[in-house]
């Protein structure tokens, strides 16, 4: 059972900005940005979570990776070469083969003498510079001593003090932080981590969601015969709710029967382990065959959301079950269906994973948007420089606009005119528009 869930009384005072709210027109719907503040105020964050640093690409930060030890942690040679003590000619020091130092015990190197030394190798007390392989010539002097001398094609002041030595510390010292709590881990990242001595990071928690599709209609594959539909939830759901934040099981089909959705929602351990969230889809109308909210009932389950004044996708829900998972009632048609995850599940899953809402963007509208009195328009549009436009083909059932849009543009009850603001909600698999501000490149990382 999660940990976490809704919480009773609900927090409205989070900052989630939207257009003015209107009158309400339907019995129990609120208006659309209270909606996104409900779903965001009903949880609260999961606890974090520790990951191996390969399952750590993408996943979120809660707490400073710090350097565990200083980095690099010893003075290491940058070249191959010899270690040296003093100007030269040195006399190769230690027993080892050409004048190695042994790996372990005494790595003092004395006075005018020289040891050999590899990329990356630990350099040995006393010594103040490395000199290049191919600056360097070892030889044996009259006495039967291995000398290094300069070759003639040395560079000019080899080997001077420090040269060809990494120090310790140089790119970080112990306890320094290095990735700050709240960074989107990229494998530049984890590969820090791994080199700052970390075998796991914390990162906030992705809720894991089931999906549940319903429908008798609705079929999984093939052109579908007149009455049947094809799923289009199903091969992107999950993906959706991966870029949420959250974590997908394989989702699973029943079909219009009550019994159907009780077992669906009843059952904690939904087919891979327990849920957070259950996401389904249909059902959310008030015909003989749409069973969310008496199933929700039934189980002593409580709606949070019942209804957005939001066009379209105005039947979405929002329930709290006893144990403490949330329900979202997706409505059936496509469209609609994606504007209610937008609304709800997307604040929602933020929440519990301790992150914040999607912001809303203000863009200038590219035409006049007529506005729906009362409700607020989700309407898919495309950027054009600088200005947002409203994509054709956004019928509640109809994937055709959203395909080809770069946002949504919430248009408030009044409408819009040409030239004027309209909040955006970004998609999840789109990248926002972001006006190019000066210096915004010069931001110091860590
Ligand atoms: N008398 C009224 N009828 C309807 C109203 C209303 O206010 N009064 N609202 C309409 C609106 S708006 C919506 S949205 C839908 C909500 O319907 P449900 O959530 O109950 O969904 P279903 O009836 O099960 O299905 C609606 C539609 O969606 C198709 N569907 C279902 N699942 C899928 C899927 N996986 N992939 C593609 N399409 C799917 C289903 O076949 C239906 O065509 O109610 C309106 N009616
Ligand atoms: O929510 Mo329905 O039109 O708004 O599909």
């Amino acid at each position: 059972m999660p940990a976490n869930g809704p919480t009773a009384t609900v927090s409205r005072s989070t900052a989630v900005p939207g257009p003015a709210p209107g009158p309400i027109p339907e019995r129990g719907c609120i208006p659309w940005s209270e909606a996104r503040h409900v779903a965001f105020g009903s949880a609260s964050p999961l606890p974090p979570v520790a990951v191996p640093l390969a399952d750590a690409i993408g996943r979120t930060l809660s707490r400073d990776v710090t350097a565990l030890q200083d980095l690099p942690h010893y003075a290491s040679s940058a070249m191959d070469g010899w270690a040296v003590n003093g100007p030269g000619p040195w006399l190769l020091a230690g027993s080892g083969q050409q004048g190695s130092l042994p790996r372990e015990g005494n790595r003092f190197l004395p006075a005018n003498s020289a040891a050999v030394i590899a990329t990356g190798g630990l350099v040995p007390h006393g010594a103040d510079a490395v000199l290049r392989k191919e600056s360097g010539l070892a030889a044996r002097d009259i006495n039967g001593n291995q000398v290094l001398t300069l070759r003639p094609e040395a560079k000019a002041g080899e080997a001077r003090s420090g040269q060809h030595i990494r120090p310790a510390g140089q790119e970080a010292r112990s306890g320094e932080v290095l990735l700050p709590a709240g960074t989107v881990l990229n494998p530049a990242q984890v590969a820090l981590a791994a080199a700052a001595g970390h075998d796991t990071v914390q990162v906030r928690a992705r809720p894991a969601v089931a999906v549940v599709l319903t429908g008798a209609e609705v079929v999984t594959q093939g052109v579908p015969a007149p009455g049947q539909v094809r799923d289009t939830f199903g091969p992107q759901l999950g993906n959706v709710v991966s870029l949420l934040g959250g974590v997908a099981d394989s989702p699973q089909r029943i079909g219009d029967s009550f019994a159907s959705w009780l077992d669906a929602l009843d059952s904690p351990v939904l087919p891979a382990g327990a849920a957070d969230v259950i996401i389904t889809t249909g059902g959310t109308g008030k015909s003989g065959t749409d069973h969310f909210r008496a199933a929700i009932d039934a189980l002593g389950g409580q709606l949070l959301v019942d209804g957005i004044a939001m066009r379209p996708g105005h039947p979405a829900v929002l329930a709290g079950l006893p144990d403490g998972r949330f329900v979202i009632g997706l409505p059936g048609n496509p469209l609609a269906a994606v504007m209610a995850l937008l609304t709800v599940g997307a604040p929602l899953i933020a929440s519990l994973g301790g992150a914040q809402p999607p912001p809303l963007q203000l863009m200038m509208s590219g035409c006049d948007l007529e506005g729906d009195p009362g409700r607020t328009r989700l309407v898919p549009c495309r950027f054009l420089s600088g200005l947002a436009f409203p994509v054709q083909h956004t019928g509640p059932g109809m994937m055709r606009g959203l395909a080809w849009a770069d946002a949504v543009m919430a248009v408030p009850p009044q409408g819009v005119d040409s030239g004027g603001p309209v909040p955006v909600l970004p998609l999840p698999w789109a990248a926002p528009e972001t006006p190019r501000t000066p210096g915004a490149e010069a931001a110091n990382p860590p």
